[in-house]
């Protein structure tokens, strides 16, 4: 483990290593063996709330991890319908769910038990889907969120081996009838697996050679990015006098658009080329003194969200708030602040446009990051810029390549 580190130290009194726990064998398994690394760990078990017995489960579970010496806290959504899309809506929700638990216990990393069959399986899939070279390194060992660390320990130990293991410790775990779903694609990759096990290894071999090279590339991207560019506390980047090349371009996009994935190489390209002003993703690319610029497209951002401490609005500013203070909505400053530019900071209004402010009853009452508050109390309010996901990535790749059991 300490490779995939640095870790919390484990003492009483620090933060948590959290866990997502499905109660399946993959993370059950992955329950014991942190419970052999380190006492201080905090389980959490989603229950999706679509199936009849889910809720006996997350308790079940729960009661396999407190022999495990292992606290758990069961998070259940309500909001999920069944239907179209359903297990991309649950994982999706799921995640949410994980990571918003994760900052409300202070904890900054988060195991899951992916394993190696899984990112055989994830390979397999992009493979079939035309996946770029990218892709098909797989499931990263860590993937740093803003506020979370996704650390996938099990990649280089198969499923079969997790199950063994957890049989030698007489350890019963639980099994989700979803996953013997063949309409399922990954089911059906798995099932092929079983009969023909050389195209999981070939996986196994892809992923570990894929993702020695991403890193590379992600190492070389990352350096380029920080000399020639820069992302602002206002959500928005110079990114230099002349364009970064599309795949830089593409890193930027993400964060000011405060989107998980990039906007596809072939768009970015088309922009890099056209050398213009333009729109993408809902991020416009503009011209500013020598500077080409990256700014939010205002017509694209979320409406109004409660003011209140740690609301995230647009999927990029985190709201902390000082205690006592409410009332109103952030949403977009908009235009026609009637300012002179030195109260802008200098900044071009269709920038200052963007950035997010404090609404009550209709009227804007302030913008913090200009500075623009006639109440005194309200300058204490904080608008941070925290994309979903940093602009390098920061992901790590283990080159590790499983023995079959
Ligand atoms: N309902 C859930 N609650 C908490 N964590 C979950 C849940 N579902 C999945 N996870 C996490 O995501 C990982 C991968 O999910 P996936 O759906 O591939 O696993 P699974 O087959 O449902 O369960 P397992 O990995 O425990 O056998 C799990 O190992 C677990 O860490």
């Amino acid at each position: 483990m300490e490779r995939l580190g640095p870790w919390v130290p484990d003492r009483a009194g620090m933060s948590p290593v959290a866990l997502a726990v499905s109660g399946g064998g993959d993370s059950l398994c992955l329950a014991w063996l942190a419970s052999l690394w380190r006492k201080n760990l905090l389980a959490l078990i989603v229950d999706h709330g679509l199936r009849k017995d889910s809720a006996e489960e997350a308790r079940l579970t729960a009661r396999r991890l407190q022999a495990l010496h292992i606290p758990s806290r069961i998070i259940t959504l309500t909001h999920l319908s069944k239907g179209s899309g359903i297990a991309e809506r649950a994982r999706s929700a799921r995640y949410v769910a994980l990571r918003q638990a994760c900052y409300e216990a202070g904890c900054t990393d988060l195991l899951l038990g992916h394993q190696a069959d899984d990112q055989a399986e994830t390979v397999a899939m992009r493979q079939r889907a035309g996946s770029g070279c990218d892709g098909l390194a797989g499931m990263a060992s860590v993937t740093a969120l803003p506020e979370v660390r996704l650390v996938r320990p099990l990649l280089g130990f198969s499923r079969d081996a997790l199950r063994q293991t957890l049989r030698e410790q007489q350890i019963e775990w639980v099994d989700d009838p979803s996953n013997e779903d063949l309409t399922a694609e990954r089911v059906r990759v798995r099932t092929a697996f079983r009969r023909d096990s050389t195209s999981r290894t070939a996986g196994w071999v892809q992923a570990a050679q894929q993702g020695s090279l991403r890193m590379v590339r992600e190492t070389e991207r990352i350096a380029a990015l920080a000399q020639q560019s820069a992302l602002l506390p206002y959500g928005w980047a110079i990114a230099g006098e002349t364009l970064p090349q599309p795949e830089n371009l593409s890193l930027l996009i993400r964060a000011v658009g405060g989107l998980i994935y990039p906007p596809s190489v072939a768009a970015v390209e088309q922009l890099y080329l056209r050398h213009c002003e333009a729109t993408l993703a809902g991020v416009q690319l503009v011209r500013h003194k020598t500077q080409w610029f990256l700014i939010r497209e205002a017509a694209a951002q979320q409406g109004p969200v409660a003011l209140a401490d740690r609301a995230v609005w647009d999927n990029r500013f985190r709201v902390s708030l000082p205690a006592g203070l409410d009332g109103g909505e952030i949403t977009v400053a908009a235009a026609g602040f009637g300012l002179a530019r030195e109260q802008r900071c200098g900044w071009p209004a269709r920038f200052c446009a963007t950035l997010p402010a404090l609404w009550r009853g209709g009227q804007r009452i302030a913008v913090p990051h200009i500075g623009l508050c006639d109440d005194p109390v309200l300058q204490n309010i904080r608008l941070i810029f925290a994309p979903p996901v940093p602009a390098g990535g920061r992901t790590v790749y283990d080159p590790v390549c499983p023995v079959s059991p």
